[in-house]
């Protein structure tokens, strides 16, 4: 691994967030897992929601996560991908779900794709007291959230197709994350971007947060290391070096 020290392309650095998915963690013990990753540093946690229908995969309702809220008190985001149907109508649910131990809200991030109404989703998360975020898939262009980033806090840029943990980075997605921070920028907006999907410590991660992402969801590149703390310090390290023009190569 080649380390270079290069100027990241944008000077204006957003505080990095790390953020583990629960995908890898060991469901039956959900409640400790979510106080371990609290233990460990994270800055929020994320909860994977497939409904076996939007992706191949089903996982986690809103009482499941509800009943992780008393095990600890940092944040939760919870990233549906569910059809149009399940978002529409378990929006309550999932926004109730994520919000903070004192009723501050929890980040729900609908996906484009799935609701050919999103304006107005992203709207009900907001009037519903959640944080709106909303994702895109790898094929997704940009353009297609251009006329919300008005209204979102983030937008998560997934770097591998939805439905799985431990699948590959897909590296063509920079040049999407490094337009959205330009169109951010540039309009003034207050949004995070988030990157999801195969991150690890290493070029994966430094490259996106080089290219203007922020917030760093990690599930095996978290999971893998012998604790959750190395696992979180070894992310945030090497996110601290892109934002200081320490670049990672391939
Ligand atoms: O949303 C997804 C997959 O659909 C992601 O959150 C992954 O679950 C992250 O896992 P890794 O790729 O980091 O193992």
């Amino acid at each position: 691994m080649i380390q270079s020290i290069s100027s990241a392309i944008f000077t204006e650095h957003r505080p990095v967030q790390i953020i583990p998915s629960v995908l890898p963690a060991d469901w039956a013990n959900m409640g400790q897992c979510v106080k371990d990753l609290e233990l460990a540093g994270v800055d929020r946690i994320q909860f994977d929601v497939m409904d076996g229908n939007f992706v191949p995969n089903l996982t986690f309702g809103p009482e499941m996560i509800s009943a992780c809220r008393k095990y600890c008190s940092v944040p939760f985001e919870t990233q549906l991908m569910v059809s149009q149907y399940n978002c529409e109508t378990m929006l309550e649910g999932y926004v109730e779900a994520s919000k903070g131990a004192n009723g501050e809200p929890g980040v729900v991030i609908a996906h484009a794709e799935a609701n050919v109404h999103l304006h107005r989703i992203l709207g009900k998360i907001r009037q519903l007291g959640g944080s709106p975020s909303v994702a895109l898939n790898p094929h997704t262009p940009m353009d297609m959230v251009k006329d919300v980033l008005d209204m979102v806090d983030h937008v998560l840029v997934m770097t591998v197709n939805p439905g799985f943990g431990g699948q590959a980075y897909i590296p063509t997605m920079l040049n999407k994350i490094t337009q959205l921070r330009k169109t951010i920028l540039d309009n003034g907006y207050d949004v995070d971007i988030e990157v999801d999907g195969g991150i690890k410590a290493d070029w994966s991660l430094s490259q996106c947060c080089a290219a203007g992402a922020n917030c760093f969801i990690a599930g095996s590149g978290m999971f893998a290391y012998p604790t959750l703390k190395e696992g979180c310090d070894a992310l945030r390290k090497v996110a601290n070096d892109a934002q200081n023009g320490i670049i990672v190569e391939k």
